[in-house]
C-alpha cells in the first residue's frame, strides 16, 4: 500500500515523484509502462532519431488529417523512464509570460509558475531573475556549435532580425543558440535529473514495464490502478491519491478506459460511465514544423558524426555527438502588432525529412517555422475498450484558415533568411520547399510536407477536466499532472513547462488540497 500512485515516469511524473518522496513518511509508487533508461541511444544526444519508432517509443500516428491532404502524421512519445524527455531534442524553453497569464486560472500565471521553473533548474549561468541554480536539472549552453547553425543565426541577423542569447529571459524575440537540458554534453532527462539521484529512497518505489490499463474506482473514489507486467495482471493500491502523468495522449486515454470522459464516446464501447466529462480528450493542440531542406557538399552535417575522434570528444563532454539536432532557432512575429511571437524557427545541421524518419543520404541543412499559436483543435478518442489498442488521434492541423495565413508568411521569412550571405555556402539548392513564393505554392507545400513537432497538450485541461488544483472533476482522489492539463499551448517547447507542472502538482498535493 502506497500513499500516492503516479502513473507515468515522464517529464512531469519524475519531478512529482521526486518531490513527493522528499518527505520520508510519504510512500510513493511511480508506475511506468516502459523499461529503465539504459539504452546508450538515450544518453548520446546526436543519436536521438534512433529512438523514433523504436521499442522505447509509443509510436502513435494521427488519423487522416483533413487539412494535410489526408496524410497520417507520426507522433512519437517516450515509453521509458524519463518518458518523452528521454527521446526529445533537449531544447530548454519555457514559453512566453503571456501564455500562462492567458490561461487565466488561479495559481497558474507566469509569476506564480516562475518559481517552479527556477526550482527545477541548475543553469550553468548561475542564479538570476529568470534562472535557477542548484536545482535537479542541469541546463547548459550547446557544446556542439555546428558551422551551419552559426551561419543560420548570422543570416537571420543579416536579414534584419535581432540576436537573442536567452529565450527564457526578459524577451523571447530574436535568434540564437538554444540552451539545452544537458550536462557535459549528455542528455539530462527528467529521469536522470529527478529519479536517478533518488532511487535509493526507501519510500520511493519505481515499477517499470507495467502498462496501466485502468484506474480502480470505488464509490466514486480512485483507490489504485490495475495493469499488466509481462502478461501478468497487477494492482497497485493508493491510500491517498492516484495521479495520472501519462502525457497528453496517455492520460485522456486512461481516463476514458476508466469510464471518465464523454459518455457518448465511451458508453457504446461497453465501458461503464463513472463521470460524464465531455472535455476529456478534446482541446488537443500541438505545434507543427514546416521543414525546408537545402542539400550541399560540405561534409559537416550529422551524417558524418560518429568518427573515432568524435567518440573521444564525446567522452570529454564536447564535439558533434553532443549535437541535439535543432541547435539554433529564433522567435518571430509574423505581424509586428502581435503581442508575442507566433513562430519559433528551428535549424538543424542535417536533412530532417519525413517526420524525422527518413534516413538522410547527403549533407544538408534543414530549417523552418514551427507555428506557436494554432487555432485548430483536435481530439483523442477510444478506438477500442482494449487498453493495448492505440487511441484514435486527430489533430486537425491547418483546418483553420488563419493558421495557414500565418504559416505562409512564416515560410516566406524562412526563405528570406536562406538567401542571406552567411548561408550562401549551404543554401543554393532547395530540395524540399515550395515551387514558388506564391501563396498557393507555399500553402500546397505546407499541406504536403508539414509534420508535428511533437508538443501535444490540452486534452485534460484545467478549467474543463481538472480544477486549478489538478483534481479530476467528479471523481475523488484523482489528479492529472502533465502536459495534458495546459488549457492553451505555450509559445515554445513543452518539456520545461511539463516539469514545472510536476513541480507545482507536488506542492498542491503536499498542501493537502484533496477534497
Ligand atoms: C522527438 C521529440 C522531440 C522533442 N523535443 C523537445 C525539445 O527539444 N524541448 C522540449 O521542451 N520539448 C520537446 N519535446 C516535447 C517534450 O519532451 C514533451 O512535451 C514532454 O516530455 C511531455 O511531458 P509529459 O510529462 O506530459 O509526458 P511524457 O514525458 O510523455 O510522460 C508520460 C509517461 O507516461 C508513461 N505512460 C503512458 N501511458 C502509460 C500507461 N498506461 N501505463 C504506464 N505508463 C504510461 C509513458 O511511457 C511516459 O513515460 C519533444 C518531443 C519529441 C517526441
Amino acid at each position: 500500500m502506497y500513499d500516492y500512485v503516479i502513473v507515468g515516469a515522464g517529464s512531469a511524473g519524475c519531478a512529482l515523484a521526486a518531490r513527493l518522496s522528499e518527505d520520508p513518511d510519504t510512500k510513493v509508487c511511480l508506475v511506468e509502462a516502459g523499461p529503465a533508461d539504459t539504452s546508450p541511444n538515450i544518453h548520446v544526444p546526436a543519436l536521438f532519431s534512433k529512438l523514433l519508432r523504436s521499442g522505447l517509443d509509443w509510436d502513435y500516428d494521427t488519423h487522416d488529417e483533413p487539412g494535410l491532404n489526408g496524410r497520417r502524421l507520426f507522433l512519437p512519445r517516450g515509453r521509458v523512464l524519463g518518458g518523452t524527455s528521454s527521446i526529445n531534442t533537449q531544447i530548454y524553453i519555457r514559453g512566453n509570460r503571456l501564455d500562462y497569464d492567458s490561461w487565466d486560472q488561479p495559481g497558474w500565471g507566469f509569476d506564480e509558475l516562475l518559481p517552479y521553473f527556477k526550482r527545477s533548474e541548475d543553469n550553468e549561468w548561475g542564479e538570476s531573475e529568470y534562472h535557477g541554480a542548484g536545482g535537479p536539472m542541469k541546463v547548459s549552453d550547446n557544446r556542439s556549435r555546428n558551422a551551419m547553425s552559426t551561419a543560420f543565426v548570422e543570416a537571420a541577423v543579416e536579414a534584419g532580425f535581432a540576436a537573442n542569447d536567452d529565450f527564457n529571459g526578459e524577451s523571447q524575440d530574436g535568434f540564437g543558440y538554444f540552451q539545452l537540458t544537458q550536462k557535459d554534453g549528455r542528455r539530462v532527462s527528467a529521469s536522470t535529473a529527478f529519479l536517478h539521484p533518488n532511487m535509493g529512497r526507501p519510500n520511493l518505489t519505481v515499477l517499470t514495464n507495467v502498462q496501466v490499463h485502468r484506474i480502480v474506482i470505488e464509490n466514486g473514489f480512485a483507490v489504485g490502478v490495475t495493469g499488466e507486467r509481462f502478461g501478468e495482471e497487477l494492482t497497485v493500491r493508493a491510500d491517498r491519491e492516484v495521479i495520472l502523468s501519462a502525457g497528453a495522449y496517455g492520460s485522456p486515454h486512461l481516463l476514458q478506459l476508466s469510464g471518465i470522459g464523454p459518455a457518448q464516446g465511451i458508453a457504446p464501447l461497453g465501458i461503464q460511465v463513472v463521470a460524464d466529462l465531455p472535455g476529456v480528450g478534446q482541446n488537443l493542440q500541438d505545434h507543427v514544423l514546416i521543414p525546408l531542406v537545402f542539400p550541399h557538399e560540405h561534409p559537416i552535417s550529422m551524417i558524418g558524426f560518429g568518427q573515432p575522434e568524435h567518440l573521444e570528444q564525446f567522452g570529454a563532454g564536447h564535439g558533434p555527438l553532443t549535437c541535439n539536432g535543432p541547435e539554433v532557432g529564433g522567435f518571430h512575429r509574423t505581424d509586428a502588432g502581435l503581442p508575442a511571437p507566433n513562430v519559433e524557427y528551428l535549424s538543424a545541421p542535417v536533412a530532417f525529412v519525413d517526420n524525422g524518419l527518413g534516413v538522410p543520404v547527403g549533407h544538408a541543412i534543414t530549417f523552418g517555422p514551427s507555428m506557436l499559436t494554432p487555432r485548430s483543435r483536435g481530439a483523442l478518442s477510444l478506438a477500442s475498450d482494449d487498453p493495448t489498442v492505440k487511441p484514435r488521434i486527430q489533430h486537425n492541423f491547418f483546418t483553420e484558415q488563419a493558421d495557414m495565413d500565418d504559416a505562409v508568411k512564416a515560410v516566406r521569412t524562412a526563405l528570406e533568411i536562406s538567401r542571406q550571405k552567411a548561408l550562401s555556402p549551404y543554401c543554393s539548392t532547395l530540395y524540399r520547399g515550395p515551387a514558388s513564393e506564391s501563396d498557393a505554392d507555399i500553402a500546397g507545400y505546407i499541406r504536403a510536407y508539414t509534420h508535428s513537432i511533437f508538443h501535444p497538450v490540452g486534452t485534460c485541461a484545467i478549467g474543463s477536466v481538472v480544477d486549478p488544483e489538478l483534481r479530476v472533476q467528479g471523481v475523488g482522489g484523482l489528479r492529472v499532472a502533465d502536459a495534458s492539463v495546459m488549457p492553451l499551448i505555450p509559445r515554445g517547447n513543452t518539456n520545461a513547462p511539463s516539469i514545472a507542472i510536476g513541480e507545482k502538482a507536488a506542492d498542491l498535493i503536499r498542501k493537502g488540497t484533496t477534497a
